[in-house]
Formats: C-alpha cells, sequence, structure tokens
C-alpha cells in the first residue's frame, strides 16, 4: 500500500473549528468595565499615610499574599472592597471598542474558554502591550489541559488576541512559548543554574535556601516553589507589570551575561512577578516550561491563530465550518512549508502578519546560514522493490555513507556553518573543516548550500571508520590542534549557489552544477561515489562494492524525473537498501525512551528496561512500541540510567499513549531518542503505536528490540512517526501475504 493510503483523515481541524465557532458565536457578551479600573495595572507604591481616596485606588501591598498557585479556572473571588472598585461605581456598559481593562478581566483572563474571543477578551487592548500575566496565564491553562488538540486551540486564542491587538508582540511570545531566545539554529541558551535562581527566589522571599531545596526536592518543580514562596514576600513597592517584551527582552540579556550583574537581573525580574508568572518565569530560565508544546504545535497554534484572525468580524452563522477547515489545513501546510527552509520566527511571523500566507514561501526564502530540513529517504528491502518503485526512470546509485549528515552553508562574506540532520549548529565541533574549506572550491564560488555525510577518515590506511569511532570525537569548543579523530566529507547534493536556490532543479543538474564549482581533496572532500545505472545486476553488484567500501548500502535516487531536492520530506525518490535489512524490516527505528522500569538480580540499582514509543505527528502523541531489555552493555544502563533519571516526571505526559499494564516505575520527559533493530513488528492489543491506521483496535508493536545506539542528532520530534510503523509493517512479506502469523502475541524481552 502506497504510504499516502496509510494516512488517516485529519481529525483536528473539524474539532477546533467547533472550538473557535463556539467561541465566536458565544462571543457577544456585554462587558462592565470600571473606568478607574485601568489605574490597577499600573505600579503602586504602598504608602500608610496615603489619603483613604488614593488608597481606594492602590492594590493592597498583600495582593501577592493572597494569590496562590491556583487554577485560573477556579478564580479566587475579591474582596468586597476591591469587587466594589471594578463594578459598583460608575459602571458603564460597553463593546468592543472599550478602552480600559478591568481587573476582573485581567484575573479571569482565560483563553482556553469556550466563550473567549480574541478580541474582547484581550485586556490589555487600550494598552497595545502584552501583559506577561495573559502569557502565563495562558501556559497555565494549557498546562492543566488533557487533550493536545484543545491545548493548541488555547494557545491560538491567545496568539490570535496578540496577531489583533500587540502584534509586534507575536515575536517575543512565541519565542517565549517554546522556551527560545533566538532560532534554534542560533544555540542562544540561557542557561541559568538552579542554585543561582534559589538564591534569588530565597532573597526575593525571606525563605531560606535549605527550605527552598526540600520543597523543590518535594515537589519537583522549582517553578511552583517560586510561585508558593510569593505568598511571603512583602514590599513597599510594587513594581510594574511585567509585559511579554520586556520579559522576552531581559531573558535574552540574562542569557548574554553572567556573574553578579546575571544574578541581580534574575532577582529584579522575580520580585515583579505575580502570581503564575514566577512559575513560568523561573521555568524558562532553568529551560524546562513544561507545557508540553513543541515547535509542531506551535506551528498549528499559529496557523490557527491566524484563520481566527482573518475572520475574526465576518464570522456570522452563513460561515459553516467546513470552510474553516480547509482554510485552517492550508493555512498550517503552508506555515509548516515556509518554516521548513526559513526555520526563523523573526523572519517568518512579521511576514505571516503583512503578506498573504500564499505568498509565505517567496517571502521567506532560503539562504546560507540559516539551515533547511534535509530530504529523507525511505527504506526498502531489496532491488526488486527499487525497480518496483521507479520502473523506466533513470535512477543513480550512491554509496551510502554511515557517518552524520551535514549541511555545509557559505554566506557572501565567507562565513561558514554546518547543521545536523535536526538544523543543530555543528559549525564549532569541526574547526578542521571549516580550515580546510577553501580546498573545495574551483572558480568562482560566494556562497553555497551543500548536503552532506562526514565519516571518520583513517588517514593512514586511507580509509573509512565506522560511525562508533566519529561518535568519540569531541562537539563542543573543538581545538584544532587537539583533534583525534580525522574526517572526511562526502558530498551528494548542492542546495544553493552563488545567490541561487537549486532545490527545484533535478538531481542531474545540481550534480553537474556540483562537479562544475567543486573538487575532491584527497581524505578531506570527496564527491559520493556514484553509478548511474538502469541494470539490476549492475546495482546489485555496486551494493557488495559499497559494504567492502565500509559503507551501510546504497541511496537510490531519481536523477530527472520526480528528481528535486524535496525539503524536509521522507521522499520516495530516495530510497534506502541497507544490507543488513535487505530480508526483513528494511530498516531501523529511531524511539523515544518514555519510561524505565527498575532493574533486578545483576542490574539491581539501575533500570533493567525501558518504555519506547514512536512519535505520533498527526495527533502529536507518543504512543508505546516495545519494552526493551537488551542491546546494552552494564555501562550503557548505568549512562542511561544517570541521563534518564534526571528527567522523571511524576506522571505519564498527557500526549502518552499507553496501556495501563505497561505503566513503568518511572515516566521521562520525552527527551533522547534510541536506534532500535528488531527481528519484525506485529499487531499488538497493549501497545499503540500506529492504532487507527492498520487496524482500529490494536498498536503495532517490535518483537525482539534490540538497542543500537543513541541518536543525538534526533530529538523526540524526529523520532520515527507512527505512519513509518505502520508502512514498515505493512510492508513485512508475512503481512503483504496475509499470513497469520503476524496477530500472534508480544513475547518480550526478559529484563534480568
Ligand atoms: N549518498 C547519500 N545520499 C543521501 N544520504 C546519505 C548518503 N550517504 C549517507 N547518507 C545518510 O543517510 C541518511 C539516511 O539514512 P539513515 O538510515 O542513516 O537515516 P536516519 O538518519 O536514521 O534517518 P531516518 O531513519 O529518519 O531516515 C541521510 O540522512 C544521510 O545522513
Ligand atoms: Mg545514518
Ligand atoms: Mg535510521
Amino acid at each position: 500500500m502506497p504510504p499516502t493510503a496509510l494516512r488517516r483523515r485529519r481529525k483536528f481541524p473539524s474539532k477546533l473549528c467547533r472550538c473557535f465557532f463556539v467561541s465566536l458565536l458565544n462571543s457577544s457578551t456585554i462587558y462592565r468595565i470600571d473606568a478607574k479600573a485601568e489605574l490597577l495595572d499600573e505600579p503602586l507604591i504602598k504608602s500608610e499615610s496615603a489619603s483613604p481616596e488614593a488608597k481606594a485606588n492602590v492594590e493592597p501591598m498583600s495582593v501577592d499574599s493572597e494569590e496562590k498557585a491556583s487554577p485560573v479556572k477556579n478564580v479566587k473571588k475579591e474582596p468586597k472592597d476591591v469587587e466594589d472598585r471594578i463594578t459598583d461605581k460608575k459602571v458603564t456598559t460597553i463593546g468592543l471598542n472599550s478602552t480600559s481593562a478591568s481587573k476582573e478581566d485581567m484575573e479571569n483572563y482565560d483563553p482556553s474558554a469556550d466563550s473567549y474571543h480574541p478580541l474582547k477578551n484581550a485586556y490589555w487592548k487600550d494598552k497595545k502591550v502584552t501583559p506577561y500575566l495573559a502569557l502565563a496565564r495562558t501556559f497555565q491553562v494549557i498546562e492543566e489541559t488533557k487533550g493536545r488538540l484543545k491545548m493548541i486551540d488555547t494557545l491560538s486564542n491567545f496568539f490570535c488576541s496578540v496577531m489583533l491587538v500587540s502584534p509586534e508582540d507575536l515575536v517575543p511570545s512565541v519565542y517565549l512559548s517554546i522556551n527560545q531566545l533566538a532560532p534554534a539554529y542560533e544555540g542562544l541558551e540561557l542557561g541559568v543554574a538552579e542554585t543561582t535562581l534559589m538564591k534569588a527566589i530565597c532573597k526575593a522571599t525571606g525563605r531560606n535556601l535549605a527550605h527552598i531545596k526540600s520543597q523543590t526536592h518535594l515537589i519537583g518543580d522549582l517553578g511552583i516553589v517560586a510561585e508558593q514562596s510569593r505568598v511571603s514576600q512583602r514590599m513597599m513597592f510594587q513594581p510594574a507589570p511585567l509585559n511579554v517584551r520586556d520579559v522576552f527582552r531581559k531573558l535574552r540579556e540574562i542569557a548574554k551575561i553572567s556573574g553578579q550583574s546575571k544574578m541581580d537581573l534574575v532577582y529584579n525580574m522575580f520580585v515583579a512577578c505575580r502570581s503564575s508568572e514566577a512559575r513560568f518565569f523561573i521555568r524558562s530560565l532553568i529551560g524546562k516550561l513544561r507545557i508540553g508544546i513543541a515547535e509542531q504545535s506551535l506551528l498549528t497554534a499559529l496557523a490557527i491563530g491566524l484563520v481566527k484572525k482573518n475572520h475574526i468580524d465576518e464570522c456570522k452563522a452563513s460561515k459553516v465550518p467546513e470552510v474553516y477547515k480547509d482554510e485552517i489545513a492550508e493555512t498550517t501546510l503552508l506555515l509548516k512549508t515556509a518554516y521548513c527552509q526559513c526555520p526563523n520566527y523573526d523572519i517568518i511571523i512579521p511576514a505571516i502578519l503583512k503578506y498573504d500566507i500564499k505568498e509565505l514561501q517567496d517571502r521567506c526564502p532560503m539562504h546560507p546560514g540559516m539551515p533547511l530540513r534535509p530530504m529523507l529517504a525511505q527504506p526498502t528491502k531489496g532491488v526488486h522493490e527499487v525497480f518496483e518503485r521507479f520502473g523506466g526512470m533513470q535512477i543513480t546509485c550512491e554509496w551510502k555513507y554511515d557517518g552524520e549528515r551535514a549541511q555545509i552553508h557559505r554566506n557572501e562574506k565567507g562565513e561558514i556553518s554546518i547543521f545536523s540532520r535536526n538544523s543543530e549548529n555543528n559549525t564549532a565541533k569541526y574547526p578542521d573543516l571549516i580550515a580546510r574549506s577553501t580546498g573545495l572550491l574551483k572558480g568562482d564560488v560566494q556562497s553555497y548550500i551543500i548536503d552532506s555525510e562526514i565519516v571518520a577518515w583513517d588517514v593512514e590506511r586511507k580509509q573509512i571508520l565506522p560511525f562508533q569511532v566519529l561518535s568519540t570525537r569531541k562537539r563542543k569548543n573543538v581545538d584544532i590542534e587537539e583533534i583525534k579523530v580525522q574526517v572526511c566529507v562526502y558530498i551528494f547534493d548542492l542546495l544553493y549557489i552563488n545567490g541561487t536556490a537549486l532545490v527545484t532543479k533535478n538531481l542531474s543538474e545540481r550534480r553537474k552544477l556540483l562537479l562544475e564549482h567543486f573538487q575532491e581533496v584527497e581524505g578531506e572532500w570527496k564527491f559520493a561515489t556514484a553509478l548511474d545505472t538502469n541494470d539490476i545486476d549492475e546495482v546489485q553488484q555496486f551494493l557488495e562494492e559499497s559494504i567492502k567500501g565500509n559503507c551501510e548500502g546504497l541511496m537510490v535516487k531519481t536523477l530527472d524525473e520526480e528528481a528535486t531536492y524535496e525539503i524536509a520530506k521522507r521522499s520516495r525518490n530516495w530510497l534506502k537498501l541497507k544490507k543488513d535489512y535487505l530480508s526483513n524490516v528494511g530498516d531501523s527505528l529511531d524511539l523515544v525512551v518514555i519510561g524505565g522500569y527498575k532493574g533486578k538480580g545483576r542490574r539491581t540499582g539501575t533500570y533493567g528496561g525501558f518504555l519506547l514509543a514512536c512519535y505520533d505527528t498527526e495527533n502529536e502523541e507518543y504512543q508505546s512500541i516495545c519494552k526493551i531489555g537488551t542491546g546494552f552493555t552494564d555501562e550503557d544502563l548505568q549512562t542511561h540510567s544517570e541521563f534518564l533519571g534526571k528527567h522523571v516526571t511524576d506522571t505519564a505526559k498527557s500526549y502518552y499513549r499507553y496501556d495501563q499494564s505497561l505503566e513503568p516505575d518511572h515516566w521521562f520527559e520525552p527527551v533522547q531518542v534510541w536506534e532500535v533493530k528488531c527481528a519484525d513488528l506485529s499487531l499488538s492489543p497493549i501497545h499503540r503505536a500506529a492504532i487507527g491506521i492498520v487496524d482500529g483496535e490494536r498498536g503495532i508493536s517490535l518483537r525482539f528490540p534490540r538497542f543500537i545506539r543513541i541518536r543525538d542528532d534526533k530529538n523526540s520530534e524526529n523520532a520515527t512517526d507512527a505512519n513509518q510503523v505502520a508502512h514498515m509493517y505493512q510492508s513485512q512479506d508475512q503481512v503483504k501475504n496475509n499470513q497469520k502469523s503476524s496477530t500472534q502475541m508480544e513475547m518480550e524481552d526478559e529484563f534480568y
């Protein structure tokens, strides 16, 4: 079955549309806001000698002490006097054009409510500056939400409000929602040590360090401890309320400075935090927001927010949800596609606000220095399958090198950047490549982007070394003098040259330009060994040669037809043919470790087994696929236990799908990906991988899974996708032949 036929219908747009419509239709409420109440949002001074009138307008000094780490939905009733100030006096009824925010609006801010109206409920609309509190409350409700669709809808409501009333805050709001300070590839990290934060919290709240430490140990979250500690905070001056753009600016500043001034800045910001702001400010600094919003959810939320914004005025009963469903799906696709070639919100967001979404791809072009999502390949299990797929199309076979994918960029200034498969900036890892990069050029080359594989190289024997050798190379702060593992780069594609993107050209043209502008240097820069042939025996022989040449097998690619470079796609125009998978599964899987089982016997003191999951990109959830206890050395288990022990969570994440019978001793955050091989894939009554694709009730599990290695170059959203799992299951011979063996009960590994 072709992979497209495996795709389930996307469920979420219609549900989201429903939420959207409910929220728009319920939005005719008339709001009562006290004109005076806006004063409550200003910086206030507590003064014992203040006049009674003055006092009436002053936020009580104890406001923090009244705030609890309570969910937004259980908003505490204000004391009568405050309530009076908001509602009793000078009550004015206003509609859409309200100009002032009431404390009530602020306290009740809940973008997850069915009645939420992105314009009417954006209580900051008169000031046009987004309060950090609105974002923190959004995070708070998202954290309490179970379903991913609802989480995304909530975030889209907030984004829509920002787009409508304070659009210049959209960039910082987006970065804060995924806890980044800049595009991921710039690698700007906060790096504030937990003890520094604890000290700042102590100083601000008067609590002692031992207390904060023990609370953090107990609760497992310094963010919550920080929020609760603020109950004891007393101060003469209530600092000005925080807003999104200042918080973002300050976080960037914090990332760039060190020592006492860093500590002071953290302290000053923390003191100004109100209610849940403290929780999320501290979590941002730690680097774990814990709201479960990652890149794909964020992009979906942005797209939905954009559609909501575009229809904010015209949403009448005459507009049927179906109309929006398609628009949401199209907008999401266009946005995600543009993001693959331009993963930079500083560029994308102003463009979506200014131009039609259909222009986005042209408005945000690729350019050197900014990684694009690499094209990926489909696994196959034999030369015959390759020929079945490609029919009469002209193909080329290239050796498949087993190293690390590298997208190498040179901009007009001559600066070189190297990006991993996962678009991480690996430039600092390869100073040796940068030093010798001019040797590669032939003729007039100012800028380029090449696609390649870096492999470890034995300089004396002049041969490729296994991946394991490359993985021992230092990752950061590499000093060129101290490099022990030499590397050679095997180039297989050219995506950009001298200001022109080549991704829409065919491989044969791209290859021609590659050979025209670049040259090989022995043991440093090589073109991937290739053979253009449509002869099945020659392909078979070339495969054998590639194995003798220390490669994994072949990559088979179309040359002229259907041969463009498909950014971010797992394309059927690139097939991988791996020697050791020719007869069974076709490929290894890259799975996320979501739980650990305590070891027994020899494995006491470490985890003895783990629960693994694949990633379902459509529902954005992790689905259990197998338990694993094989393939680990004692040292591996030690390393895994130490690392994963730092990422234990109290309960399973709301976006983990598993059967109760699999409940591990510890759940983990989805932080690590492992490459795993298995004997085959079978239908499972317990596991949830690809559930609903192949079978409505049963998922798919791996039989005899074996740990191969950690995939540092993949994050958990790059793990093997549910559709890939389904495809691998379907491609097995026994399934194809409809034999019953695939329905046998799973055989789990023993962990002892
Ligand atoms: N000639 C080549 N053309 C393309 N890719 C190559 C070539 N030689 C080696 N590679 C590497 O092979 C990879 C594809 O196969 P591999 O099984 O290693 O993928 P992966 O990194 O595990 O990702 P996935 O399993 O998600 O496809 C490419 O990403 C690239 O790093
Ligand atoms: Mg590889
Ligand atoms: Mg792989």
